[in-house]
């Protein structure tokens, strides 16, 4: 074995020494691209791309350092290759392949080969590394006489190596021990919504992410665009944000469902009622006719000019909010329709007013002449041109210049843009949904539909904040209403031409050969544009920062917690409809969540769905006792079959209300002598959650979850996606006695890799009773 290792090692030494040659030509050549040379446009430009280029090749490169090589794959017709983070060629002319990156099509049969069907392969090796040194090797040879048969696993050794180290607080990548079954999903093709659903620790988070790393590398129109992952929580967040970038992949944006509305913090809290009224895919019917609430008057409504009063009566006025409708645009673009409309009828009535005014005076009606006389100076210049220019007829033909002057002077007029104000406000969401939720009348009459007692139920006070369950209705509403940036362009066009100025000047001063007419005006543009592009944000950071974001892909995990109208916020992150939707319908908690993944996907014919099976984080005593909680939630539903068991079983102890705190600082102290390091998370009630940190000394303050430490307490909703080597559960009952509250007493069951413990105060619930009391 030792000569084998040998032999690996001077390969990886290889491999290492081509890695470092790499990075040094990489260096070379940024520093060349960096170099401040006289360049022009168009090389500018092609500059820009190699930078940006060989700086995500170096950003690879750092990243493979550690465990840059973790397979081989030694075939039947006598040859073999290396399988590993990044794919690496020899030095040219050759160029030969030395390994292959994991997501090539080649590398494939390292995950899914098997005895039974060996795709070519006759053994499958794991190189064990640490640094750059080789510590050992798993081997499995693919024959069918040491077939197994069973239970499929591929480099089991590997494998359970890995499952059964103790946990850092941060998810790693399992790019080395990828099994068959999670393979598959991670290359299944991009289009349409993939759900993905499997019981706790079967791997759906580590698969969603491997495979966002796959189609970054494998689809470059979804490189283009970047992904986003929507996570349950900022913890969450934190434990799983270290996958990608060990993976090399930096277009990724992370963010909880709330994050999808930057800039709202969702700090309040709303009954389930109230979050399940407000996440009903029928809110946005509500939104929408709320909207529209915001548009026109039931009446006629009148509009001082310079002294006279005009009335558009509710038929007219009903016809231009139709016609400033009718192009479909959202309601703060649409407004310019209106305005243009509204504006365009008091035009016709100011020049009618007018005409009418001076014909009185050609017809000699004497009741007209006072008031005319007043108003001559004003209107003067108002009057139609051929009555100006003949000074005596009246044909009532009126010059478009003249049409053009009034209807600028109505635009101009404060009385008139109040009116507009007043007819079709800019709305900000922010505004459209508090006044919705705080005035009774409006809500009325958005939501004709609802319950009395549900309309009461929504109804709050102003400047009470927001909850979770508004943040879709904010981001609809920001759809509904759109934003009027009409300014910000028109300053970018300006930005523009300067910046085109600015570019004929620097390329005239810096070409001697040259005079500036004869520079083709593209280098100009092209140097004007890559100074108004050049924006040094990464593409993950310009996404993060832009709400209409169009992403090449979606990876949604613990799926189930969305509501329907979260669901149409998720869905506009990714017009091209590339998702993929991992979760577990046994673990909802939210309120506004599912319970079948038929419900939120039922009618589209773009979903399809996927299992997976094996539990590969909780071992199979630890099933064995939540397993009656899932009976009793579905009774049709099959646990996930545990990969390991530990023989260490899961116990419960009974307590008093008075001895609590003291019983779980002393559980705590015999599971970490039990863990013999690691991590443990000690699951509570809400309630209970913020006690229970003092009675254990917890630096973290209330209600954050410090991945970092070796002791935690968290509720259930906060344990949703975590692992730790151990698990106390606290006050079960009351777990239960929560909304969902099996489906939490569930999730804080199966956190644990290794070992669990229940305290409970008075007798043990049913589901918990066959647990071994000690
Ligand atoms: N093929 C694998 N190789 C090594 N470890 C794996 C593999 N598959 C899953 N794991 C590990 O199993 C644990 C559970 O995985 P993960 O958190 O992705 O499961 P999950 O299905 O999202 O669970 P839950 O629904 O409970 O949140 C993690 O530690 C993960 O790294």
């Amino acid at each position: 074995m030792n000569e084998e290792i040998d032999r690996e090692q001077d390969h990886l030494d290889g491999l290492y020494a081509r890695v470092d040659e790499l990075r040094r030509e990489v260096a070379d050549r940024l520093d060349a691209a960096l170099a401040p040379a006289g360049r022009r446009g168009q090389d500018l430009v092609e500059r820009d791309a190699q930078v940006t280029r060989l700086t995500a090749r170096r950003t690879a490169l750092d990243h493979a350092e550690e465990g840059l090589c973790f397979g081989r794959v030694d075939r039947t017709d006598g040859s073999h290759l290396y399988v590993g983070r990044l794919g690496l060629r020899s030095a040219p002319p050759e160029r030969a392949p030395l390994l292959l990156d994991w997501r090539a099509p080649g590398a494939r049969p390292f995950y899914t080969a098997t005895a039974a069907s060996n795709q070519g392969v006759l053994r499958r090796r794991h190189l064990r590394t640490q640094g750059r040194r080789v510590v050992g090797l798993n081997d499995e040879l693919l024959d069918l006489d040491t077939d197994r048969g069973g239970d499929g696993l591929v480099g089991e050794g590997a494998l359970m190596e890995s499952l059964t180290a103790h946990r850092t607080g941060r998810m790693h990548d399992i790019v080395a021990t990828l099994q068959a079954e999670q393979d598959e999903i991670v290359r299944d093709r991009p289009d349409g919504v993939l759900v993905v659903q499997g019981g706790p620790g079967t791997g759906k988070t580590a698969v969603a992410l491997h495979r966002a790393a796959y189609l970054l590398y494998s689809h470059p129109t979804i490189a283009e665009r970047g992904v986003l992952v929507v996570g349950p929580s900022e913890t969450f967040l934190r434990y799983i944000g270290q996958v990608l970038p060990s993976l090399g992949e930096t277009h990724v944006v992370l963010t909880t469902a709330d994050g999808l509305f930057p800039g709202v913090v969702a700090d309040r809290t709303d009954t389930d009622a109230v979050a399940r009224l407000k996440g009903d895919a029928r809110t946005a019917a509500v939104l929408a006719l709320a909207v529209r609430a915001r548009q026109g008057a039931p009446g006629a409504v009148e509009v001082s000019f310079e002294g006279d009063t005009y009335r558009l009566d509710a038929d007219r006025l009903g016809a231009i909010v139709e016609r400033a409708r009718a192009n479909g645009l959202p309601h703060n673009l649409a407004r310019r329709t209106f305005r243009r409309e509204l504006l365009g009828a008091l035009v016709q009535d100011v020049v009618e007013h007018d005409r009418r005014l001076l014909v009185d005076v050609e017809e000699g009606l004497d009741e007209d002449l006072a008031r005319f006389d007043a108003s001559l100076a004003r209107t003067l210049d108002s009057v139609p041109a051929t009555v100006g220019g003949t000074g005596t007829e009246v044909d009532g033909a009126v010059a478009p210049h003249e049409l053009d002057r009034v209807r600028r002077e109505l635009l101009l007029d404060p009385g008139v843009a109040r009116v507009v104000e007043e007819l079709w406000p800019l709305l900000a969401p922010e505004q459209l949904v508090e006044d919705l939720l705080t005035d009774p009348e409006r809500l009325a009459a958005a939501a004709p539909g609802l319950a009395d007692a549900d309309r009461r139920s929504l109804l709050r006070e102003r400047n009470a904040g927001w909850s979770s369950a508004d943040v879709p209705l904010l981001d609809e509403a920001a759809e509904l209403l759109g934003e009027d940036n009409t300014e910000q362009r028109a300053r970018e066009r300006q930005r523009r031409r300067e910046a085109v100025a600015y570019a004929r000047q620097v390329l005239g001063a810096t070409t001697t050969d040259l005079v500036e007419e004869f520079l083709p005006a593209v280098e100009a543009e092209d140097l004007a544009e890559r100074h108004r592009d050049r924006d040094h944000r990464t593409l993950a950071e310009r996404a993060a920062a832009d709400r209409t974001w169009a992403y090449g892909h979606v990876i949604v995990d613990e799926a189930q917690e969305l509501s329907p109208m979260a669901w149409r916020a998720v869905l506009r992150r990714c017009p091209a409809v590339s998702l993929t939707v991992v979760g577990d319908v046994h673990q909802t908690s939210g309120a506004a969540g599912t319970d079948s993944w038929e419900t939120v996907f039922g009618d589209d014919r773009r979903w399809r769905r996927r299992e997976l099976s094996v539990n590969y984080r909780t071992p199979s005593e630890v099933m064995a006792a939540a397993a009656p909680v899932l009976a009793a939630l579905d009774a049709d539903a099959r646990p996930p079959q545990s990969v390991r068991s530990t023989g260490e079983r899961p116990w419960r102890r009974r307590v008093g209300e008075e001895g609590l705190a003291g019983a779980v600082v002393a559980a705590v102290h015999e599971e970490l002598r039990a863990l013999d390091g690691g991590k443990l998370a000690v699951v509570a009630p809400v309630v209970r959650v913020a006690a229970l940190a003092r009675a254990l000394d917890l630096a973290a303050p209330a209600g954050k979850v410090d991945l970092d430490a070796d002791v935690v307490v968290m509720t259930p909703e906060q344990a949703k996606g975590l692992e730790f080597d151990g698990v106390v559960v606290v006050d079960p009952d009351a777990i239960l006695a929560g909304s969902r509250g099996l489906n939490a007493l569930y999730v804080a069951l199966t956190r644990p890799t290794r070992r669990l413990g229940v305290l409970h105060l008075g007798t043990a619930p049913a589901v918990l009773a066959d647990v071994p009391e000690v």
